[in-house]
């Protein structure tokens, strides 16, 4: 009997059956811990590799959440009458925060609140205030105010992502305010600081509306030198709330001796807060943690809210605030749903201006706003449509701060209709109404398109955004289909079947815009670099023709070809030394 008849022998009557390949995974990815309530941050397909650093943050190290631990089979406990009270309560803001799309990380987040007197009772709202936003008709709180509110009145710290246009302002000035309560001379007890001079000057507005008649005040550092004077010693008691840019606040700490005191700052706001921490541009996050070392009170309430988010946001805001909560709205990273949005081929940047004015043509309804790369495009877009006749204007960083303050006004008076921008107003400016957006240039990134096409379809209303691209935008065109798409809209299915950017190449592009062909259709005064692109074309002719001359048998074709050359070369010559050039002076003489 060999080992074969003993194996048949033992396994007589046994059946083999073959194995699922199937196993269950030895090590299990790690799950993400949000609340039982929480609409996961659904995304239909995501495309991390488009834009640097927007990965959702949601499986870092540190994230808490108030879902209750899943326990092992254990006994059905009976709850008392109070625990029943207390479910029941988390249950109810579960419901809410599904029905509104707010999803939230943290312990114990407070439940959403669904209106702004129920604020009265459990946060002791001040009349006032209440009156200020009632009169502004604000009669109801969107849903990042429904939840940030009770957040930020229980000095919770807070990073918050809400769409564009979704009244994240009002989410942080109600309970800054609210905090406050009156004037103090103890010194500026809240800072609130924005990455643009203009989205400053509009917190601040919205502010000075806010706190009228509750006593407390607010400063807005309009002009570096007018500050010098305005936060002499005796002034630094003056003010409750400060609101301004980095580099303004920065440039007053650095005076001998510091004209700015921030010792007593209660509230630490930063809008706009993943532009602000962005390393390397404008050195922002330098001025920053400048700022934040002089924010020394033990006990300051640290909020930051944005549209957008990305990951060091997070990994900072995570390692240095303590009970931090999360929240977010809708589709963390995603454009606003009331924005309908279209992608544009125009073939060349010649057609680009085409297609601007086939849309003016077909009739735009203003406002409208039109984003471009650079302000030297910004300029010759402007030139181009006053030419047309439209009632147009330009702002970017070169125009002056009177120049730039003028164009706001009127575009928000309606005296402008179309207003050419660059970036620097992609994000939080709220006009009123924009009913149309162009991206005549293709943004760079996608978390640049959310911002810029969020300056239409706010607080609800509906919006229009056009972005033209060309062969040469393809690269990101991908990624902006995809959130063209997560939005509701439709896309073409080849642009989503478009190849995946490489992370070096969509942070180049971030880096630096494509170079362009110039949007200018008149002719210009000849550059240096043209002067010298000629000449060298010119000796090249040259040697050309001195090879024809020498070439011996070939004297029809050589002929041909040199009279053409001799037109080239004539083209290349400087005006005055080409055949048959007559001076100015001669010109005159000529007709005298
Ligand atoms: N509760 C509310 N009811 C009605 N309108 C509101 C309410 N809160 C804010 N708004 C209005 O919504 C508009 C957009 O608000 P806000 O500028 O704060 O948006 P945002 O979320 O900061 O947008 P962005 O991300 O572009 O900066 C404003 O015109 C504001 O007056």
């Amino acid at each position: 009997m060999d080992e074969h008849d003993i194996f048949k022998l033992i396994t007589a009557g046994v059946r083999f059956t073959k194995k699922s390949k199937k196993e269950p995974p030895s090590n299990p990815q790690p799950r993400l811990e949000v609340s039982r309530h929480e609409k996961p941050v659904k995304k239909e397909e995501s495309d991390k590799d488009s834009v640097d650093d927007t990965t959702e943050f949601r499986l870092l190290d540190g994230a808490s959440s108030n879902k209750p631990k899943r326990k092992k089979h254990k006994k059905e406990k009976t709850l008392s009458p109070k625990e029943l009270e207390l479910q029941r309560a988390v249950d109810e803001a579960n419901e809410t925060r599904k029905q509104y799309g707010i999803s939230v990380l943290g312990k114990n987040v407070p439940p959403p609140v669904a209106s702004f007197s129920s604020l009265t009772k459990d946060f002791k709202m001040l009349p006032r205030l209440q009156l200020n936003l009632l009169s502004r008709n604000f009669d109801r709180p969107t849903p990042i105010q429904m939840q940030a509110l009770p957040v930020l009145l229980q000095g919770r710290a807070l990073m918050a992502c809400a769409p564009t246009g979704s009244g994240k302002t009002l989410a942080f000035l109600t309970p800054i305010i609210n905090g406050l309560r009156a004037h103090r001379t103890s010194g500026l007890r809240a800072l609130v600081l924005a990455p643009t001079r203009e989205l400053a000057q509009q917190i601040y507005r919205e502010c000075a509306e806010l706190t009228r008649e509750t006593g407390l005040r607010t400063h807005f550092i309009s002009k570096v030198s007018e500050a010098k004077q305005k936060h002499g010693a005796e002034c630094k008691q003056r003010y409750d709330i400060l609101v301004s840019t980095p580099n303004r606040v920065r440039f007053l700490l650095q005076q001998e001796p510091p004209l700015l005191d921030l010792s007593h700052v209660e509230w630490f706001v930063l809008d706009e807060a993943d532009r602000l921490m962005e390393e390397g541009q404008n050195n922002f996050k330098e001025q920053l943690d400048d700022i934040y070392a002089a924010c020394s009170h033990p006990t300051k309430c640290v909020a930051f809210f944005s549209a957008t988010y990305t990951v060091p946001v997070a990994k900072w805001a995570l390692r240095h605030l303590k009970n931090l909560v999360r929240i977010t709205i809708g589709v963390q990273n995603s454009a606003t749903e009331t924005v309908q949005q279209e992608l544009l081929f125009v073939g060349s940047e010649g057609g680009k201006l085409v297609a601007m004015r086939d849309l003016v043509r077909q009739g735009l309804q203003p406002p409208v706003l039109v984003f471009v790369q650079s302000k030297e495009r910004a300029k010759q877009l402007f030139e181009e449509l006053l030419y047309d006749g439209i009632n147009v204007d330009v702002i970017h960083a070169e125009r002056s701060q009177h120049q730039r303050d003028n164009c706001v006004r009127a575009f928000r008076e309606g005296s402008i209709w179309v207003l050419i921008c660059t970036e620097l107003m992609g994000r939080g400016i709220d006009f009123k109404g924009v009913n149309l957006v162009i991206n005549y240039d293709f943004p760079p990134t996608t978390i640049s398109y959310i911002h810029r096409i969020g300056r239409t379809g706010r607080a609800g209303r509906p919006g229009r955004a056009i972005t033209f691209f060309t062969q040469d935008d393809t690269s990101n065109l991908r990624s902006i289909a995809l959130i063209i798409k997560n939005s509701g809209g439709s896309v073409p299915e080849y642009m989503l079947q478009m190849k995946k950017v490489r992370k070096s190449e969509a942070r180049m592009r971030a880096k630096k815009p494509l170079d362009r062909e110039d949007i200018s259709t008149k002719i210009r005064p000849e550059t240096k670099s043209d002067k010298s692109h000629k000449s060298a074309k010119l000796n090249k002719v040259e040697r050309i023709e001195k090879l024809l001359k020498n070439r011996k048998g070939h004297e029809k074709d050589s002929m041909s070809r040199q009279k053409k050359l001799s037109n080239i070369k004539s083209d290349l010559k400087p005006a005055d030394k080409r055949k048959g050039y007559v001076s100015k002076t001669k010109r005159k003489n000529i007709q005298t």
